[in-house]
């Protein structure tokens, strides 16, 4: 178990939370400062995300894994970790579905019967994941210039759906997911009431994540490191699966469009204390290469100073 100091915090966006009152700027500065200390941080809010809609997403979640192998197969896309992907080697305890930016074009007819479900729920995400990318700009008062840029890193999604297996008999799995950094912006999660995802520390101890009821787990990613100077820190996570059932999550990854420029803002750099670390890069370009490489440090290696 971490110490205190190294316990992810939750934080709570609701009752009178106005964009540039006193309390949303007050809020910001702690939304930096716990992505710069953790790269993550629980969330509840009920103003953006209606209370039932993990519930609903859950329920809709079953079904779709239910559904017979050869019919989930066909959900294939060109794109890498869009399609249907069960049991690859990386990932043996897990199935998922990656389904891109809505209006999603289901390439499933089940998914029919879901997608009013996967559209909201992927667009109010979405929001969420924009109102906290503008207070990580307000909390590093940077000009509003920079609102283009965190559009930019918003202005894509990709939603993905996972199941993950019940371990043989009394077996802990620590790695049903392997450790990794998101390739996102931004990562908003949510889980059944299995829990198993872990964050590692920067004193390099993992910490299991304690997701409430109706709450989210927000990720940085690498793009919002890079953007940030490495100001802000993008947490590698892994999930661990023990007990009797079955987990299920959903995540929606914000990214740029593949053409995006990923630059430091000039703010964010000073020679002494904060040299730039990340030469400017094509977001696309980035993700070819890890995927070509699957290498954990890709993003110091791809674009490092
Ligand atoms: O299932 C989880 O809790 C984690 C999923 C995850 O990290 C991912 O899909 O990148
Ligand atoms: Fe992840």
């Amino acid at each position: 178990m971490g110490s205190d100091s190294e316990k992810i915090p939750c934080l709570q966006f609701s009752g009178d939370f106005k964009e540039g009152s006193e309390e949303w700027k007050k809020m910001s500065k702690k939304v930096r400062e716990v992505c710069e200390r953790h790269g993550c941080f629980m969330l509840i809010n009920d103003m953006v995300l209606p209370k039932g809609l993990r519930d609903d997403m859950i329920v809709c979640m079953k079904e779709l894994f239910d559904l017979p192998e050869e019919t989930k197969r066909k959900h294939v896309s060109p794109k890498p970790y869009r399609s249907y992907n069960c049991d690859c080697s990386l990932v043996t305890m897990c199935q998922s579905f990656g389904i891109d930016d809505a209006p999603f074009s289901p390439s499933v007819h089940a998914f029919s019967n879901l997608i009013e479900t996967l559209k909201s729920t992927s667009s109010k995400m979405q929001e969420l994941s924009f109102m906290i990318l503008k207070m990580i700009l307000e909390g590093y008062c940077l000009p509003k210039q920079y609102t283009w840029d965190i559009e930019e890193m918003n202005s894509s999604c990709n939603l993905r759906l996972i199941k993950y297996r019940v371990p043989e008999s009394g077996q802990v799995c620590e790695n049903a997911l392997l450790p990794h950094t998101d390739k996102s912006a931004l990562t908003i999660l949510c889980e059944n009431e299995v829990q198993g995802l872990q964050v590692l520390t920067k004193t390099n101890k993992w910490i299991p994540i304690k997701i409430p009821h109706q709450g989210f787990v927000v990720l940085v990613g690498d793009i919002l490191q890079a953007w940030s100077n490495r100001s802000i820190h993008a947490a590698t996570h892994r999930v661990m699966m023990k007990g009797e059932k079955e987990r299920y999550s959903f995540a929606l990854f914000s990214v740029p469009k593949e053409e995006a420029k990923i630059e430091v803002p000039h703010e964010l750099v000073e020679d002494k204390m904060h040299p730039l670390r990340y030469k400017p890069f094509n977001y696309g370009d980035y993700f070819n290469y890890y995927v070509s490489t699957l290498k954990e440090n890709a993003l110091d290696l791809f674009a490092g100073v």
